[in-house]
């Protein structure tokens, strides 16, 4: 028997050490929120959460109240269900809840990128000053010159073309959205490299559409590739594209251009006086690419769908357009001089604002997630409080906790695009949840260190998309009787959801 102990002894070790591993030993303490674990050692929930997050969120919340910690992954998850209590994640101090750890993993896994030490406040002070204020002058007028540019060559080769032109909606709009996004920001090919303007114009048209064509491929694997669970054949297309884009992107390609936004130029000088390799600037600019494309496309496809479908909101926002551009002596004709929609008059329009926000309420789904960095009390609005472990993640689902909840905003499931005006036609901020003014009432950018520094721009890349295609076209859904389609449940948790399916509309020129 000697002999046999040790080996014995080891065997018994390894096996609690895995048990342990698994999960199987962890218990709920006093003072911590509900634990379920799931059935399955290690993966837990995974699996439902996967499939569909915003049900399972849900389904935990009926069943353990709003607050409760689940096994995903190998991980704790504890979600906050109570939008009052969000306070608690989005201002903690960043010694205890931290952004940056989860984040940097992410980047690496998706795009292969290693950040920077600095790089989140390299983001952040090129985005306040590009993206924000009056660094958004400037790129409003970038976005307006090659959104009109886009829209108007698909209707006319020269002469304008009164017939009906039909596409998907959904297609038609994040394609539109996207490439005039991706000029603005990464810039246009001059008239020096190509020989003229005609040329220069229909190169950026036609790489731009070649970028979007493949930047879709990848859009459709990334839920999958975010959580490490692509197929063996998927994995080989994923890196296929990054490579793909990282060569399309590169900063020798992005540096021949003219009119690159100062938010891409900063952002890559900062990191090269930071000593960042230029290979891995380029897998950079990927990563830019994605968070300032991928959400604003499907978000205008939802705004434009939900306008259709409810003709009173409609007419409103038409009336909106058609007087702010009266008030600045505009007129929209054939040959005539292109819209000219400032930031200044994108900010005198509440109407299409609330129909926005309301957009976005019903649309943007994203989860924000912080890593426990020690043992922890996290305080809720009734005075209560839990103790989360070092180790564990904290997360937030705004959509269901805030967004969806009928008490905040009642009959949560139906567009209303004055939601968000108040009886005088102003902005309207003040929601309640018993009886206690909320401070977000919607959260589709995030909060706190990582809220998206892209939202004033995108608001008004969504504000002019509309706002040109009511003025130039005339459009109506092929069958107006044809349902909206269901949300993607798959990419529950990423931001901006998508359609199960497209949609056909017709549009022409009005005039
Ligand atoms: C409707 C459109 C958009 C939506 C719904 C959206 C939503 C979001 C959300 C929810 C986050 C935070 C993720 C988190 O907390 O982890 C985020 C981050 C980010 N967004 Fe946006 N976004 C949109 C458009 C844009 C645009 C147009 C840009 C740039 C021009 C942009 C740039 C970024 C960047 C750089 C981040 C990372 C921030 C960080 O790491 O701190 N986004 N976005």
């Amino acid at each position: 028997g000697g002999v046999c102990a040790p080996i014995l002894l080891a065997l018994v070790l390894s096996v609690l050490g895995g048990l342990y591993f698994l999960g199987a030993f962890r218990r709920r303490r006093p003072g911590e929120p509900p634990l379920d674990k799931g059935n399955i050692p290690w993966l837990g929930h995974v699996l439902e959460f996967r499939r569909n997050t915003a049900a399972f969120l849900e389904r935990m919340k009926k069943k353990h109240g709003d607050i409760f910690t689940v096994q995903l992954g190998g991980f704790y998850f504890t979600f906050i269900m109570d939008p009052l209590s969000f306070g608690s994640v989005v201002k903690e101090a960043r010694a205890k809840l931290d952004f940056n750890t989860f984040a940097r993993h992410l980047v690496q896994r998706v795009f292969g990128y290693t950040a920077l030490g600095d790089d989140h406040k390299f983001l952040q002070v090129s985005s306040n000053k590009h993206l924000m204020g009056d660094g958004l002058v400037v790129m409003t007028q970038a976005m307006m010159s090659h959104l009109q540019n886009l829209m108007l060559h698909s209707v006319s080769s020269g002469e304008p073309c009164k017939a009906w032109k039909e596409d998907g909606l959904f297609k038609y709009s994040y394609n539109i959205v996207f490439r005039a996004g991706y000029l603005a920001l990464f810039g246009n090919e001059t008239l020096k490299t190509t020989g003229s303007l005609e040329k220069a114009k229909e190169i950026d048209r036609l790489q731009s559409d070649e970028l979007f064509y493949e930047f879709r491929k990848y859009d459709q694997l990334f839920p999958n590739l975010a959580y490490g669970v692509l197929g063996p054949s998927e994995k080989i297309e994923a890196e296929r594209l990054k490579r793909l884009f990282w060569n399309m992107l590169s900063v020798q390609k992005v540096n021949t251009k003219e009119n690159i936004s100062g938010w891409v130029l900063d952002q890559q000088q900062m990191r090269a006086e930071n000593g960042m390799e230029e290979f891995m600037m380029d897998r950079y600019m990927f990563l830019l690419l994605w968070a300032s494309q991928g959400n604003t496309g499907p978000s205008a496809f939802w705004l434009l769908l939900y306008l259709m479908k409810n003709p009173e909101a409609m007419k409103a926002v038409q009336d909106e357009v058609a007087k702010v551009l009266q008030e600045t002596g505009q007129e929209v004709r054939w040959g005539g001089p292109v819209i000219n929609l400032t930031r200044d008059m994108l900010l005198q329009t509440p109407i299409l604002d609330s129909a926005v926000e309301e957009t976005l309420r019903l649309t943007a789904a994203p989860i924000l997630t912080r890593a426990v960095l020690q043992d922890m009390m996290l305080p809720m609005s009734d005075g209560s409080q839990y103790r989360v472990r070092e180790g564990d993640r904290v997360s937030l689902f705004p959509y269901t906790a805030l967004q969806m909840n009928p008490e905040i905003h009642p009959d949560p499931h139906t567009f209303k695009y004055n939601r968000f005006l108040t009886p005088k036609g102003d902005k309207k901020t003040d929601f309640y949840k018993n009886g206690k003014k909320l401070k977000y009432c919607t959260m589709p950018w995030g909060a706190g260190v990582s809220m998206c520094p892209g939202r004033f721009f995108a608001t008004n890349e969504l504000k002019q998309f509309v706002f040109l295609m009511l003025s130039y076209f005339e459009f109506e859904l092929k069958n107006p009787n044809e349902e909206i389609p269901d949300i993607d449940v798959r990419r529950w948790g990423f931001g901006a959801m998508q359609p199960t399916r497209d949609i056909s509309f017709r549009y022409r020129l009005r005039f």
